[in-house]
């Protein structure tokens, strides 16, 4: 039986207490989903006790219960012509907003909880960006590792063949998370317009920028985390020049965390992968790493060959013992549990910012801020990704390109609103400064005066 915190003093207490019981009720058996939830009902207590509308709406049983979760069958021929099996997940959790909107992700720990979590973070998410995006996410338990080309396009367009009745420009629009980048993009666009006999670009972001993509979002991730960060830091009067940086991953919001960092001055010296970590005392070297994972599709260890002086360690979670100034989650959920940041604090890390979607756990969440560790959560932090999705649709709805330079300063101004709209809800709400708290309140506003404005369904 899963536990939780969530007191039952006042009204507005008991409400949630009473909401979240029924949640655990219902869905005992995925534990990633109860701790997203968790995590959002323990910051809207204040809300509630301000705005009891909320209660007589019904909102968070509404907010908890996705409005369809499509699961369906795989079946695709690998090399040795043989039949394989997997399942297909689209959780299609809320579109108040805007379409559903939320990336796809292969990996063969996907199951109904991790795609119920994430889809659920995607709703606040994509609200707190300003932008009209809906929440979603999607995937499959296929592992990509070590599968031909010709084995990932085979799956990709029968993944396709039963995704595409789900999703359209105005209806759903998937893009990339683990496993899933331009090269799947491009083999799920191709298999979707076939099906359709149409060239709908605005049906998928993630795009290259050949046939509808947006420049910035491959970068945007990774590119926003930082962005955010320098906001967190400049509340303190302080930079990046010359601070210690350790990045955790080595995908795509790993790499441009990293990229960013280091063109404003910061010296990363760690970044890993599911085997393990490498630390470089020199600064780690970008174009190695790139070379290693985008172009020979290596595992991270390989980089010593290269680098006489760099470390390789085989245990993905001891990255977290480095000493940094700053700390970049960017691998996947729960990689920091309580004794990681407990350890980051010890050894006096400032700032600890989300690239991945919940990375920290609660107890590590509140290390962090017992601590007064400067800590921007992943719904705030990572949402430059999906919000140059919108931007890759709004271009595509008006059959046209922005330059690098227009969609990189508009995710710049995208990312200061993000922080500027979290803080002063953490403010409004009697919790100065903590953006967990302001971000999720500031997300949940949003979705929920939509919800009463369109009515009971
Ligand atoms: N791609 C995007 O635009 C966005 C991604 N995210 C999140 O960022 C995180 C990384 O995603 P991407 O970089 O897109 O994926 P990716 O597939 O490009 O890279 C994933 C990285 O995480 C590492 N990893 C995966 N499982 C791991 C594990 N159990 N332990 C340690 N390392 C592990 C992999 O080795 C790889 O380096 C995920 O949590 C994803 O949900 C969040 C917002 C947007
Ligand atoms: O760009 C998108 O729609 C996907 C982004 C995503 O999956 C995320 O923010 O976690």
């Amino acid at each position: 039986m899963a536990t939780h915190t969530l007191g039952s003093k006042t009204p507005a207490e008991s409400y949630i207490h009473a909401v979240f019981e029924q949640l655990i009720a219902k869905n005992a058996h995925q534990p990633e989903f109860l701790q997203a939830v968790e995590e959002i009902f323990i910051s809207l207590v204040p809300v509630f006790e301000q705005h009891p509308e909320y209660i007589q709406h019904n909102i968070l049983s509404r907010i908890v219960e996705p409005d369809r979760i499509v699961s369906f069958r795989v079946s695709w021929q690998d090399d040795q012509n043989q039949v394989q099996v997997n399942r297909g997940y689209r959780v299609q959790f809320n579109n108040v907003v805007g379409p559903y909107k939320g990336g796809l992700r292969f990996h063969p720990s996907v199951n109904e909880s991790i795609m119920k979590f994430l889809a659920f973070e995607q709703i606040f998410k994509n609200a707190l960006t300003g932008l009209p995006i809906g929440g979603a996410k999607g995937g499959s338990d296929f592992n990509p590792k070590g599968k031909s080309n010709g084995e990932i396009m085979r799956f990709c367009q029968a993944y396709m063949t039963e995704l595409y009745r789900h999703i359209g420009p105005d209806v759903d629009v998937p893009a990339g998370d683990i496993g899933v980048g331009a090269r799947e993009i491009g083999f799920l666009f191709g298999q979707y317009k076939r099906i359709r006999n149409a060239h709908e670009a605005g049906v998928l972001t993630g795009k290259t920028p050949g046939y509808g993509g947006s420049l910035v979002r491959k970068e945007a991730t990774g590119y926003g985390l930082v962005y955010f960060v320098e906001e967190m830091l400049r509340d303190i009067s302080e930079t990046f020049l010359n601070k210690t940086v350790v990045v955790s991953g080595s995908g795509n919001v790993a790499i441009y965390a990293i990229k960013k960092a280091q063109e404003l001055g910061a010296k990363v010296v760690a970044c890993s992968d599911s085997d393990g970590y490498i630390f470089d005392p020199d600064g780690i070297d970008l174009n190695i790493v790139k070379e290693i994972k985008e172009v020979n599709c290596e595992r991270i260890k390989t980089y010593v060959n290269y680098r006489p002086n760099a470390i390789y360690t085989e245990d993905f979670r001891g990255i977290w013992s480095i000493p940094c100034d700053i700390a970049l989650p960017c691998a996947t959920q729960n990689e920091i549990d309580g004794d990681a940041a407990r350890t980051l604090s010890a050894n006096g890390v400032k700032v600890v910012a989300e690239g991945a979607n919940m990375p920290s756990n609660l107890e590590a969440i509140n290390v962090f801020l017992e601590n007064g560790i400067l800590f921007g959560p992943a719904k705030a932090a990572n949402a430059g990704g999906v919000a140059t999705s919108a931007l890759e649709m709004a271009q595509n709805s008006g059959r046209n390109y922005w330059t690098f330079e227009e969609v990189d300063e508009k995710l710049r101004d995208i990312m200061k609103s993000i922080y500027a709209v979290s803080k002063e809800a953490a403010h409004k709400y009697g919790s100065e400064g903590n953006l967990v708290v302001g971000s999720n309140i500031a997300g949940f506003v949003k979705v929920a005066d939509g919800m009463i404005a369109e009515g009971v369904y």
